[in-house]
């Protein structure tokens, strides 16, 4: 029988407590956990991705739902797909750190009247800056971003932290929160209205589970 709803489902950070959830559904994921390199699993109605591409298969409809984080979400604010649930796993928090000490941003800020940041994050950088009236230029890395400021790449970083194990290794200091960050249930418009029982349903299912938790 072909499932109701194709779900787009992220890898790494969020992809084991994403499979959990999905257990607890009745979706036997078995098959998924097994299978490192295998990306898509019709019968069951899963598709695996990197959590930032999950919003691109919503809006074009290759997936009716998905999971990925708030961050991803807030950086790719464009998409036109319908937030549904916080799942309230995944916590992390998007910050300003740069090295510890006195702090080089705010010293370039002063000298230069301009500051590099490094991060992933490239929008929700440079909306953060522009919101706080600071001139920032933007550098973009693709990962491990707590290197950019121990090399001189750039004065201060935007990125997530969680247990801030990271920062603390490197010698650096959160110096400013943006936002918390959890995995979001999100949509494709078109599906939720042609599927809108089966996406009902889900997130009655979801939300029932979190109360017998809490309970
Ligand atoms: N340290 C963390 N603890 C908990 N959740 C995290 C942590 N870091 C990131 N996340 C959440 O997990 C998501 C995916 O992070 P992960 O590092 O696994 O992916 P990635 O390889 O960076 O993916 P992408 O290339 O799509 O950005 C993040 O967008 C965020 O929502
Ligand atoms: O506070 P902590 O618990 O140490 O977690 C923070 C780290 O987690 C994320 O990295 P990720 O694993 O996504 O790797 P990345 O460098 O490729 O983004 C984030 O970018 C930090 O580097």
């Amino acid at each position: 029988m072909t499932p109701p709803l194709t779900i787009a489902v992220p890898r790494g950070a969020l992809m084991g407590d994403t499979l959990d959830l999905l257990d607890r559904l009745g979706v036997d994921t078995a098959e998924v956990r097994a299978n490192d390199r295998k990306l898509l699993f019709a019968d069951i109605g899963i598709v695996t991705m990197r959590p930032s591409d999950v919003p691109t298969y919503v809006e074009a409809g290759a997936a009716d739902i998905g999971i990925t984080g708030k961050d991803v979400l807030t950086e790719q604010s464009e998409r036109e797909v319908y937030e549904l649930l916080d799942l309230h796993y995944g916590f992390c928090r998007m910050v300003v750190a740069s090295v510890d000490g006195p702090d080089p941003a705010v010293e370039a800020l002063r000298r230069l009247g301009i500051v590099r940041i490094a991060t992933k994050y490239l929008k929700t950088a440079s909306r953060y800056f522009e919101a706080t009236g600071r001139q920032a230029e933007i550098v973009e890395v693709k990962g491990s971003v707590e290197l950019a400021p121990l090399t001189g790449l750039a004065e201060a970083i935007v990125d997530l932290t969680a247990t801030g194990t990271t920062m603390r290794e490197n010698g650096l200091v959160e110096r400013e929160h943006l936002f918390d960050s959890t995995a979001r249930l999100i949509a494709n418009p078109v599906a939720h209205k042609l599927k809108a029982a089966a996406i009902d349903d889900l997130v009655a299912r979801i939300r029932d589970l979190e109360l017998t938790r809490a309970g």
